[in-house]
């Protein structure tokens, strides 16, 4: 069948269902990360005029090569899959594209040459292919990981053997998940003296997406690891602590409960997951005629304005916790500002905030008008 993304036509094999996870060739539901992607090499290319050439390393569809190279890039596209390439070529030439074609395992071709810019984008964990991928690139690595559930640690050892961290099921789940992946990325990174620093970051539906940009340097490595540390969270009273460092201090009780149910996750990173002018600028690339234009622009809006605090709270349910009815959700958070602290959306959801209030401030700050 046919599909029409960002201006082009491809075809892709089989019946493509609105809601479909993991379709094997081409993912509808991606529609806004190959958006956000495209938007992102046009605002990176600003930064980085000499950045050239594009890998895309699990070209499946050839999709993401497609627009890439519709966009000037210099392109590669590997896939193991002899049907992946067959249809990437057909894809390419369907559109009057060119670009390299390789049947190839994308680990080889990374450690064989280097790329200025390359895009992971496999099933699952990404980290099978993150050494070989901050081996050689020059300037950008672009990382999808769809394993959620391992991520934020609702299947906690799968989670530490991908990630070589702990990750803790919290109500933060996908905050979790976005610091053990660019914990994760960020050691990797490291082992080649690269220090890898987060453009652009953002978890959506059943993915996380990351933008790194890479520098080749130890200092720089030495400044990425100075970015990790711990997290302690009480599952009472979901006080949460950030340590940073990489030698952890577990709490042994809550300061603010007292209790003992104290959780300790890490090393997760704790600076920030993205350059705020980056993702404004990406943001004016985004033009009306892309599908996801309007959720991408939302999006970037949301991850300019977020603050740069490691955990959320959910505002439904820290109310249900005091069995309080919920309010609006601005007037919410101008009641702590009135209150004197920060706060702001987060960009996982409806209800999601970042505050500097712990869960007593909070309450404090919002309950007389909850009632
Ligand atoms: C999630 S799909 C890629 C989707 C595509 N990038 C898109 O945006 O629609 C993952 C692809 O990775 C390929 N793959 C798996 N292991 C690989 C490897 N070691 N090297 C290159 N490709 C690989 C699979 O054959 C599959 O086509």
């Amino acid at each position: 069948m046919r599909v029409t993304e960002g201006g082009l036509e491809l075809e892709v094999p089989g019946e493509q269902t609105e809601g479909v996870e993991e379709s094997v060739f081409y993912n509808p539901r991606q529609e806004l990360n190959r958006d956000l992607t495209i938007a992102t090499l046009r605002a990176f290319r600003e930064r980085e005029p000499r950045a050239g050439s594009y890998l895309d390393a699990m070209t499946a569809s050839g999709i993401r090569g497609v627009r890439a190279a519709a966009d000037g890039w210099d392109v590669t596209c590997t896939d193991v899959s002899d049907d992946a390439v067959a249809l990437a070529r057909a894809n390419l030439e369907r559109n009057g594209l060119e670009a390299t074609v390789e049947r190839r395992n994308a680990n080889a071709v990374m450690h064989e040459r280097p790329f200025d810019v390359i895009d992971l984008d496999p099933y699952g964990t990404p980290m099978p292919f993150a050494d070989a991928a901050f081996a050689k690139c020059r300037d950008l690595v672009c990382v999808t990981a769809t394993d959620t559930a391992p991520l934020c640690g609702a299947h906690f050892q799968s989670g530490v053997r991908s990630y070589s961290a702990v990750p803790r099921n919290t109500d933060y789940h996908t905050e979790m998940g976005v610091r053990i992946l660019l914990s994760a990325l960020a050691r990797s990174a490291a082992r080649f003296d690269v220090g890898a620093t987060p453009l652009l970051t953002h978890a959506t539906s059943h993915y996380v997406r990351t933008y790194l940009e890479l520098d080749r340097k130890a200092t720089a490595a030495d400044a990425a690891i100075d970015e990790l540390g711990h997290l302690y969270h009480c599952e009472d009273c979901l006080y949460r602590e950030a340590d940073p460092g990489l030698v952890a201090d577990p709490l042994e009780r809550c300061p603010h409960c007292d209790g003992e149910r104290v959780l300790t996750a890490g090393p997760i990173w704790l600076g920030p997951i993205r350059d705020r002018e980056f993702v404004a600028d990406v943001r004016a690339e985004i033009p009306d005629e892309f599908g996801t234009a309007d959720a991408a622009r939302e999006l970037c809006d949301e991850l300019v304005t977020e603050l740069d605090r490691p955990t959320h709270y959910d505002q439904h349910k820290l109310c249900k916790n005091w069995g309080l009815p919920a309010n609006a959700m601005d007037d919410f958070l101008a009641d702590l500002r009135a209150a004197g602290f920060e706060a702001a959306r987060a960009h996982y959801g409806g209800t999601t905030f970042k505050t500097d209030a712990t869960v007593g401030e909070i309450y404090a700050a919002t309950e007389a008008n909850l009632e």
